[in-house]
């Protein structure tokens, strides 16, 4: 570890305790002590966190600021665009760093959340990279995140083992694994089970200062060739976003001694807003970036909330709103010109279908799917595709190599300088297709669904043979919102039937018995699913919309030692 220089004297010098924890001046930790959790959350650790939060805090407030200024012109009618006052960044020629050797070939990433058995096999899985999760893949509870943390450093010290006792199965790493990259949570989500100076901290802040201070050195040794970590960065909607982790970067590096543009990330692009920034956010992150990525279930998510209050632009049923959509693939072409002119991968983004192990006909037809959705991307351009699960792995991976052969990345040989024409128009297009019961009923059911397993600790889950995650979730509570909200009528079954409360009200009683008979009453009775119903109604019929279903959500799953069930 570098110079601890730049701290305080006095956060370094006061002694505190915390709940058990030895802590620096400031930083109160709430939640359960525990010996293996103390050993990442050690004095030098949480000192470096608090650097970060005490140095960024007011950035990250001004941010968010920005963010409902912008959501109150987007409520006012306004439409997303390009900034005119940063057309000199889209318009001239700068590249970003060059590509790390180490990650130069990314042609298939599988994602997961951070759970010990998942890491292991993920890393094992044969994918070029692993995105192990604190985000959309996590319910971000203190024992997730804790034991996250602690899975994570024994997977980068290369010891990380797991005993599966019911089947007496021990996993260990293999000989050749993935490259690992971490998604830290979004700018909006607290950490409530620390608190620093009277406030919780920013989640991705701990995500990232825990990870970052604990690893850093043996990943440059064992993973990076000298380079990393490397990283994900969810959800931001504007490059002042990318420019604070970039000065995060800075500072971290700063911290452990190590040459600038060490820590490289890539920045998914999966709010509208953000798609008119893509250059702007490279440039931002210049010395930091390998690539963008579409991080396609957010960005629908995105695409109701950014238009709440323009009722001429609502959403067909979640099944057809898909890459072909004309501004879901505009979204991906302008993607791709972006970060092959600037010298980066350009990521595709998540299939949702997983193996459907007990009827085989089915599976194929999944594998289908994913294999056309695959063959888009690789022939659109992108350098390397997204896999839920390890079953994918191969089917994926056959595509990418059989159109892109041994080169490792498509950054140079696919400019897609057809795609600079690409106007807002395009990129906000309306979606086409119907709305349905169906839709309605399928959107509660997964809705729900979802946040009961959300809420006893699982981030994500197969549904109807799905993978789904915080991200799909969202499109199913603000499409039923939205089309709540306007009345919108629905086809059902041939007849026109309007939505309004006492319909829905109806829908979620049903499919809460359609839930209750599909797990068993056994597993109803001990699970969440009425909490979660409780919660996801009230969010879709809310008068105004929330910004996130976990923001809410997280109160439940704060708990504070002593033991007390805790709102912010
Ligand atoms: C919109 C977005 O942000 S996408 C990115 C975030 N989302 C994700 O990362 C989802 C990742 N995928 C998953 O979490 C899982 O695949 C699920 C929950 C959808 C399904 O998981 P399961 O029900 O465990 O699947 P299944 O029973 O078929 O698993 C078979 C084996 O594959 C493993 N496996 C499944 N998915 C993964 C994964 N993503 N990474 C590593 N291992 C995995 C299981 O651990 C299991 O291992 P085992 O045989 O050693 O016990
Ligand atoms: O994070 C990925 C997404 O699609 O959302
Ligand atoms: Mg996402």
């Amino acid at each position: 570890m570098g110079s601890l220089g730049m701290y305080s004297e006095s956060g370094l010098t006061k002694k505190g305790s915390s709940r058990g924890y030895d802590v620096p001046e400031g930083v109160d930790i709430r939640g359960r002590y525990d010996e293996e959790f103390a050993k990442i959350l050690n004095k030098e650790a949480l000192l470096f966190v608090a650097d970060l939060q005490r140095t960024f805090r007011n950035h990250i407030k001004y941010s968010m600021e920005c963010r409902r200024e912008a959501k109150r012109r987007y409520n006012e009618g306004g439409l997303p665009g390009f900034d005119p006052a940063t057309k000199y960044i889209r318009d001239s020629e700068w590249t970003c760093a060059p590509v790390p050797p180490a990650v130069a070939d990314r042609r298939v990433e599988i994602t997961g959340p951070v759970e010990r058995k998942m890491i292991i096999n993920a890393l094992n899985s044969g994918a070029k990279v692993f995105m192990a999760d604190f985000e959309d893949a996590l319910s971000p509870n203190w024992e997730n995140l804790m034991r996250g943390q602690i899975n994570l450093k024994d997977a980068v010290d290369g010891t990380i083992s797991f005993h599966d006792r019911v089947r007496n199965r021990v996993y260990k790493l293999n000989d050749q694994t993935a490259k690992l990259f971490v998604r830290p949570r979004g700018w909006h989500l607290p950490e409530a089970h620390i608190f620093i100076d009277g406030e919780p901290a920013t989640g991705c802040l701990v995500d990232f200062g825990l990870y970052f201070f604990h690893n850093h050195a043996n990943f440059r040794r064992s993973q990076g060739q000298g380079y990393g970590p490397f990283f994900y960065l969810p959800k931001m909607e504007h490059s002042r976003e990318a420019k604070i982790w970039n000065s995060v970067f800075e500072r971290a590096e700063k911290m452990a001694g190590i040459e600038r543009g060490s820590i490289r990330a890539t920045v998914l692009i999966e709010t509208l807003p953000a798609v008119f920034q893509m250059n702007e956010i490279l440039y931002e992150l210049r010395d930091h970036s390998v690539g963008l990525n579409c991080g396609r279930w957010d960005y629908i998510f995105s695409y109701v909330k950014t238009f709440q209050a323009h009722p001429d632009r609502l959403l067909p049923d979640r099944v057809l709103v898909g890459m072909t959509q004309h501004f879901m693939r505009s979204y991906s072409d302008l993607l791709i010109r972006t970060c092959h002119r600037r010298g980066v991968h350009a990521m595709g983004g998540m299939a949702a279908q997983i193996p459907i192990r007990d009827d085989p006909k089915a599976n194929e037809v999944a594998l289908e799917l994913v294999r056309k959705d695959k063959l888009r991307e690789v022939k659109a351009g992108h350098d390397g595709t997204w896999a839920a699960h390890p079953g994918l792995i191969p089917a994926c991976m056959e595509v990418f190599t059989n159109n892109m052969g041994n080169a490792p990345n498509q950054i140079r040989s696919m400019r897609r300088d057809d795609a600079a024409n690409l106007t807002e128009e395009d990129l906000l297009q309306r979606p086409r297709g119907v709305r349905t019961m169906e839709g309605l009923r399928l959107n509660t059911r997964v809705g729900i669904q979802y946040l009961a397993a959300w809420l006893t600790g699982a981030g994500s889950v197969p549904l109807y043979n799905l993978m789904e995650d915080a991200a799909t979730a969202e499109i199913s509570r603000v499409q039923n919102w939205q089309w709540l909200k306007y009345g919108v009528e629905l086809d059902g079954d041939g007849l026109g039937v309007r939505v309004n409360k006492e319909l829905f009200g109806r829908v979620v009683e049903e499919e809460m018995e359609r839930i209750e008979r599909e797990v068993g009453k056994e597993r109803f009775k001990k699970g969440m699913y009425k909490e979660a119903c409780k919660m996801f109604t009230r969010q879709c019929t809310a008068p105004n919309l929330d910004d996130f279903l976990t923001l809410d959500a997280y109160n439940y799953i704060v708990i504070h030692h002593p033991r007390e069930l805790s709102k912010l």
